[in-house]
């Protein structure tokens, strides 16, 4: 099987433009589809984008509105204040893992503001013996679909007892989302002003029959929403703790920012409220931690593949041909980590944020401009470690010895940079107005962005102000420096986990004693 790795910013904009490329299951999406569907039905992250695929994705677009987010933000915001409730009762000096705490988070975000319902994950990272059976299962079950990820053979096998364990896990989290499809279904019609993601999975009908999707096809849809959404935004708030905790100068900033508006826990203000939706759209400087993390941290460090089984593609007015059948990866970590596209990449800076249109690519003449890896056919791809497959320029990297990029020079940014690419967007498309190719796309881009995005961005910002503004969080002795981290990272699928958890000591800003007085 031959692939193509693709980082240049215009490549990869025309790539996921181009309606002929699209996801198949040639490119790896049949193992979601596996642990997703007991019978193989599609759901809205791994099918093709046909006809059903955009009737679902119009509908359930409408429970992640910027009307939805401000409508149930208090559904959002209730987790990281359940969580600041129970690191308030932590002794500060033992260790927490908040890559659990923050998965807690996601998995009850998803559950209150998507289906009205509270899974209790963060209760559970308060108490017993600290499982979760639900959180629990999707975590085992993404690891079983690694497996598979890993050696697709394994399907043959089906009767061996490890295969067998495998499919038991996918089972069991389809067992979950059996229960909570019935739930949904014996609630009955939605009333109209209702716009939750159940709500709107109901709205949804099937485009050949018109009738209301049965619960076979429910199923992977709202499993999916789960799936997709509780360890990307949870991996990305750990990597922004891991980072700030190295980076005193941003901690203060945010601090002094939280302050300005009223949110910090102080001697006079011990228990602060959650910043409500108006005042966390203020927060400029923690917007841009999260843009910076998102830059560096990428969650779907794999990035995204598209593939076209009937025809060759030819793309960058003909110069490349993509035989048919090829598969092109389009690679998120290094389009956002390399000197071709950065200055200082290796820095973690959220003030670029402050620079208008600073996810847009600079415009590079065509001839200039790096184009493809090449993966040789005896090339593997070790699934485990990430920093294989996305070479970027960061410390700790090396160079992927399967991959090979073609660099080119770093391209300073100038102040001229509008006019520059608004005259190259002419030259490419034609028209000056047309968007710029991105830099930074770490929720991906075109008809298969992700759909949950304001809920990420509203429930991550939400989660770091509550958290930033009650403790101070310092990584423990244990946890590695950059570069040993870098070595520690693992994929769940396409994610990219801290393999270490993430270890830290989280201090109150205020004395417990002091804020009950
Ligand atoms: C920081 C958090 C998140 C990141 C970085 C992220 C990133 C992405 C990316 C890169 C894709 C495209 C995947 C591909 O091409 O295979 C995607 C798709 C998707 N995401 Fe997210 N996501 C995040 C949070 C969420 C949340 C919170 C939800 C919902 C609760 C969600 C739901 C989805 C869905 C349903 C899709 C498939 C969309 C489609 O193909 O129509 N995501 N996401």
């Amino acid at each position: 099987m031959q692939a193509v790795a693709v980082a240049d910013p215009y490549l990869i904009k025309e790539v996921l433009q181009c309606e002929d490329l699209d996801k198949r299951p040639n490119t790896g999406y049949w193992v979601v589809t596996k642990m997703m569907s007991a019978h193989g039905e599609p759901n809205l992250v791994s099918s093709e984008s046909d006809k059903y695929w955009r009737s679902v994705r119009k509908t359930v677009a409408v429970a992640f509105s910027s009307a939805a987010m401000r409508e149930n933000f208090s559904q959002i915001s209730t987790a990281g204040a359940e969580m600041v409730q129970l690191l308030r009762k932590r002794d500060p000096k033992t260790s927490i893992d908040m890559f659990r705490g923050l998965l807690c988070v996601s998995v009850d975000v998803i559950s209150r503001f998507g289906f009205k319902q509270n899974f209790g994950a963060v209760q559970s990272f308060g108490g017993g013996d600290g499982s979760h059976k639900f959180l629990d299962s999707l975590l085992i079950a993404t690891k079983e679909a690694q497996e598979f990820l890993k050696k697709p053979y394994r399907q043959l096998f089906w009767f061996l007892p490890s295969v067998k364990k495998s499919y038991q896990t996918f089972k069991d989290f389809q067992s979950f989302m059996e229960k909570l499809v019935h739930d949904m279904q014996e609630a009955g019609t939605p009333a109209d002003g209702d716009t939750t993601v159940s709500a709107q999975l109901l709205r949804c009908t099937d485009p050949d029959t018109s009738k209301p999707l049965t619960d076979k096809q429910l199923i992977p849809m709202a499993s999916m929403v789960f799936w997709a959404g509780y360890d990307t935004s949870a991996v990305t708030m750990t990597w922004a703790l891991y980072l700030i905790a190295q980076h005193p100068q941003v901690e203060a900033k945010l601090i002094a920012e939280l302050e300005a508006h009223g949110l910090l826990a102080t001697a006079s203000n011990p228990t602060p409220p959650p910043p409500n939706f108006k005042q966390l759209a203020q927060l400029d400087y923690l917007s841009n931690i999260v843009q910076e993390t998102q830059r560096l941290y990428p969650a779907v460090a794999f990035g995204t593949s598209r593939s076209c089984p009937t025809k060759d593609i030819h793309l960058d007015n003909g110069r490349l041909r993509i035989p048919r059948g090829t598969i092109v990866w389009v690679l998120t970590h290094s389009l956002q980590n390399s000197s071709s596209n950065w200055e200082q990449p290796d820095k973690f800076n959220p003030d670029r944020w402050d620079q208008p249109h600073a996810d847009a690519a600079a415009a590079i003449p065509p001839k200039a401009r790096p184009m493809v890896g090449h993966m040789e056919p005896h090339d593997s791809l070790d699934l485990d470690h990430p920093v294989n497959i996305a070479a970027g320029s960061r410390p700790g990297n090396y160079e992927a010895p399967q991959l090979r990029l073609t660099r080119i020079s770093s391209n300073a940014r100038s102040g001229e940079l509008e006019q520059k690419l608004a005259k190259f967007n002419e030259e490419q498309s034609g028209d000056p107005n047309a968007p710029a190719p991105k830099r930074w796309m770490p929720f991906m881009d075109g008809r298969r962005s992700c759909v949950g995005q304001p809920l990420a961005k509203v429930a991550m910002a939400s989660t770091l102000a509550q958290l930033y503004a009650n403790f101070s969080l310092t990584l423990t002795e244990a946890m590695p420096d950059p570069a040993g981290m870098r070595k520690k990272e693992t994929l769940a699928l396409a994610v990219l986990h801290p393999g270490t958890g993430m270890h830290m000591h989280v201090q109150p800003r205020v004395p417990v004693k002091q804020q009950s007085s």
